[in-house]
């Protein structure tokens, strides 16, 4: 297929955030400080400033049950599904329709009191890939987020900072196969996701007050994402 002006950027980069993602906790270096911890989910984050801006990167681990990887994948990526789950959202606009599995958007978050309001302009990409692991396990979904230029909409014009964002959605659906070979349904599968964002704010914030958003605002993130997919997909067909 013709390949279009993002794909080096984004295939470069889908390779580095997945061979990431895969990496656990444990080899990704010491530094990893676990913040936050509900039943499946812990959410781990390093603390790190760039010209005093707090950037700490953010690794979620969850393991849901009833879903799979292509269907937290879809819910993530598609558009139209956003303002449903995304709690800081105050506008969202596809500014390039690039290809079925890539997308560029336009996002203005709510103003979080006492720092400017923030948005962001970011490609997006989903993509399944082999599992290379086990042959004949299902595949693995991933959506990664990265920040990128728009030409109409300059940073820092309007009212809002712009911010700079990677994230990485990495999902592997597990099937425990029935004994009796009975068709497999959603009590049969589970996923774990992996969540992993760097976020560099822009203009300056309080680093007080950054990590206490991100400490409120990520697993709130996660929760309501995962329990919105579930309610989803309950009555659906299961999406491999
Ligand atoms: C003073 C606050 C400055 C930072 C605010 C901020 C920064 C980044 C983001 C954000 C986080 C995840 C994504 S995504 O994973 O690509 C999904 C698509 O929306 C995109 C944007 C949001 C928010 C606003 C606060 C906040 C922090 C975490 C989680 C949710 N909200």
């Amino acid at each position: 297929a013709l390949q279009h002006r993002l794909w080096p950027d984004i295939d470069r980069l889908v390779k580095q955030q997945v061979a990431m993602s895969r990496m656990g906790i444990g080899d990704c270096g010491t530094g990893w400080q676990l913040f936050a911890e509900d039943g499946e989910m812990k959410m781990y984050r390093r603390e790190e400033e760039i010209d005093g801006m707090v950037v700490d990167p953010l690794k979620a681990v969850h393991i849901v049950k009833g879903i799979t990887g292509h269907e937290v994948c879809h819910y993530f990526f598609n558009p139209k599904y956003r303002y449903d789950w995304e709690t800081t959202l105050e506008h969202m606009t596809v500014l390039e329709n690039i290809s079925d599995d890539t997308l560029v958007f336009l996002q203005t978050h709510k103003r979080i009191w006492p720092a400017s309001q923030r948005d962001v302009v970011f490609w997006s990409h989903i993509r399944k890939l082999p599992n290379d692991q086990d042959r004949d396990g299902p595949d693995i979904w991933t959506v990664v987020n990265n920040s990128t230029e728009s030409p109409e909409h300059p940073a820092n014009v309007g009212k809002c900072v712009r911010i700079y964002l990677t994230v990485c959605l990495l999902c592997q659906t597990r099937v425990h196969p029935p004994k009796d070979g009975a068709p497999i349904t959603r009590d049969d599968v589970s996923c774990k996701i992996t969540y992993c964002s760097v976020v560099n704010p822009g203009g300056w914030a309080p680093a007080s007050v950054l990590r206490a958003v991100y400490k409120r605002e990520y697993p709130k993130f996660l929760k309501r994402f995962t329990a919105y997919v579930i309610n989803q997909t309950k009555n659906k067909p299961l999406m491999f």
